[in-house]
């Protein structure tokens, strides 16, 4: 894979490296480009890699991972656009940024990826969905697939349904957290301290998630067993019905896919 150059080393961005060395990458192959230079000092301190202004790490890298917001990446894609060596592959891991955005502002025939990963990269647990620009072949897919399987699960999927990833895994650690809070409050309500209350969600989450994956049985069964007829999750299941909390699930997660939708019009 040769040297990989980080642009954008924020959340996502540092999630990455910190997976590429984990996985054990040399870092000295490994360059990272920050607008802030403290940003960049502690990411050197921290990792061992190099940090370098935008366009010479176009020049030095061989696959280019592009890490700022959506709407930054205009103004990036114009700072590096001259310096790519032909041959480099550019992977994106912008929300809402489609390959024909990219291919459109980068020299002809540039091979890119879309990317849509998580941060539960950073335990090695992510989920990344890639989609292949039109001058990818399978060699430049698996060079992003090993790339993002340094920290956890790589999936190929038509773009058209970027979105909707987007909506689903991007995000979805966010609506998972906020369930979390909301229980953990629940729990403060009826008198626990927040302490235990957390360890008891904590759990629970850990526990049901570890459930899906292994037993592979569908979350319909999972949730039938622990309804007693008559009994405690019954009454609490129809609250959430009539609050119409499976309603309001469909209705964010249409909202996320339509604002992934609009980022690349540079919408703020
Ligand atoms: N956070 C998440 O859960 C996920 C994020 N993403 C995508 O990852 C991308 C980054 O998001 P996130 O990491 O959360 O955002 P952050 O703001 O944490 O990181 C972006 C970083 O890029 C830096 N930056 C901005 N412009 C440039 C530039 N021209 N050159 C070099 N560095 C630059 C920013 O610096 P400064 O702070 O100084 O502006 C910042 O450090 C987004 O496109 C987002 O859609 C995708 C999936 C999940
Ligand atoms: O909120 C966002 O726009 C980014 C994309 C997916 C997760 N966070």
């Amino acid at each position: 894979m040769g040297t990989v150059a980080i642009f954008g080393a924020g959340v996502m961005g540092e999630t990455l490296l910190s997976g590429l060395v984990r996985a054990g990458r040399d870092a000295g192959d490994i360059i990272v480009t920050e607008r802030r230079e403290d940003r960049a000092a502690e990411l050197r301190a921290k990792y061992g890699v190099r940090s370098m202004a935008n366009a010479d790490a176009a020049a030095a890298a061989d696959t280019l991972v592009l890490v700022v917001k959506p709407q930054d990446m205009g103004g990036l894609l114009e700072e590096i656009r001259d310096h790519l060596t032909p041959g480099s592959l550019v992977v994106s891991l912008a929300a809402g940024i489609t390959t024909s955005y990219l291919q459109e502002r980068l020299p002809e025939g540039t091979p890119v990826v879309r990317v849509m990963p998580n941060t539960p990269a950073l335990v090695d647990q992510g989920m990344a969905a890639i989609s292949a620009g039109s001058h990818c072949d399978e060699a430049h897919l698996a060079e992003a697939e090993q790339l993002l399987r340094s920290c956890g699960k790589v999936l190929r999927v038509p773009e058209k349904h970027q979105d909707a990833v987007t909506a689903i895994s991007g995000s979805g650690p966010a609506y998972i957290f906020y369930v979390v809070e909301a229980m953990i409050e629940a729990g403060v309500l009826l008198g626990m301290p927040r302490s235990t209350s957390t360890e008891l969600v904590v759990q629970t989450l850990y526990g049901a998630a570890t459930m899906l994956k292994e037993t592979g049985q569908h979350p319909t069964v999972l949730r039938e067993q622990v309804s007693s007829p008559g009994g405690t999750t019954m009454a609490a299941l129809r609250q959430l019905d009539d609050h119409k909390v499976r309603a309001a699930f469909l209705t964010a997660m249409e909202a996320a896919a339509a604002r992934s939708a609009e980022l690349a019009s540079g919408n703020d």
